[in-house]
């Protein structure tokens, strides 16, 4: 794993700190797609939060341990970050579990049907929080876009620029089927619903937090959203750095 440094990402305070672009959504609201966009627009880093715990979840599934079992999970948490690497290049979409390259490997439908036990549990949220700010503190870019379910609220509130990326329902379950055009829509659908309801039962990310500016891409496309999103980072980011938040 990439070297851990445990520390505030209080923005506000740290003169050097990088700007961080914290962006939450449900399920194929578009965050990834987008976050790397607009890292690449800005020349910043990229961190895909979900991949850690999908390939958290992966790494419980290759040692035969139970996702449901809370305990089994926790213990294999050293394990498991001793293992895994990451790419925060918006340009290289790279993950590595061992000598293994696992990118393809946890988008597939056997890691997303238990990737929300293991994101339920609390300790494996503090530890993956932990690796998130460290990661996010010693960035070597002047920025870095972080999304995922709670980096508004949790991992990143200080963050310069915190918005909600949504999409309508039956947008986002369309978006998905194409991308998964092999699998039947339904099923594509069903598991996405479902997901979002287990999900949301840990953190609230399809409402927007107090100081969170909400980007619904449900009637515009995908450079628009880009567009958007880079219009809404800058503004944010203009206004926190003169210090009137
Ligand atoms: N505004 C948009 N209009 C149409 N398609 C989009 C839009 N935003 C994202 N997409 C597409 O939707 C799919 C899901 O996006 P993704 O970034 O994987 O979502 P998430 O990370 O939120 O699950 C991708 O194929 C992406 O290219
Ligand atoms: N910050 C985050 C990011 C993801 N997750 C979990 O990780 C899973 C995969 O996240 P993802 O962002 O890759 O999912 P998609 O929205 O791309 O389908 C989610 O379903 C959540 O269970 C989380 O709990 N908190």
């Amino acid at each position: 794993m990439t070297e851990q440094h445990p520390t505030s990402t209080d923005a506000s305070t740290t003169p050097d700190a990088p700007v961080v672009v914290a962006i939450d959504g449900p399920a194929g609201s578009g965050k990834s797609s987008v976050s790397k966009a607009v890292a690449r627009r800005l020349g910043y880093r990229y961190l895909d939060t979900g991949a850690w715990y999908r390939a958290l979840a992966l790494h419980t599934l290759d040692a035969d341990v139970d996702p449901e079992d809370s305990a089994a999970v926790i213990g294999s948490l050293d394990a498991f970050g001793g293992a895994f690497t990451v790419s925060l290049d918006p340009d290289v979409t790279a993950f590595t579990l061992g000598d293994r390259d696992v990118t393809d490997e946890i988008r597939g439908p056997r890691v997303t049907a238990v990737v929300s036990a293991v994101a339920r549990v609390p300790e494996v949220r503090a530890w993956i929080n932990e690796t998130f700010r460290s990661l996010i503190a010693n960035v070597d870019r002047p920025g870095i876009v972080v999304e995922g379910r709670d980096i508004t609220t949790v991992v990143a509130p200080d963050a310069q620029a915190r918005i909600l990326l949504t999409a309508s329902e039956a947008a986002r379950m369309a978006r998905r089927s194409a991308e998964f055009e092999s699998h039947p829509a339904g099923d594509v659908a069903e598991q996405l619903q479902r997901r979002d309801r287990a999900d949301s039962r840990v953190v609230d990310f399809m409402n927007a937090a107090d100081g969170v500016t909400t980007v619904d891409s449900t009637h515009i496309d995908f450079d628009e959203t880009v567009d958007a999103v880079v219009r809404v980072t800058e503004s944010l980011t203009a206004r926190n750095s003169h210090g009137s938040r």
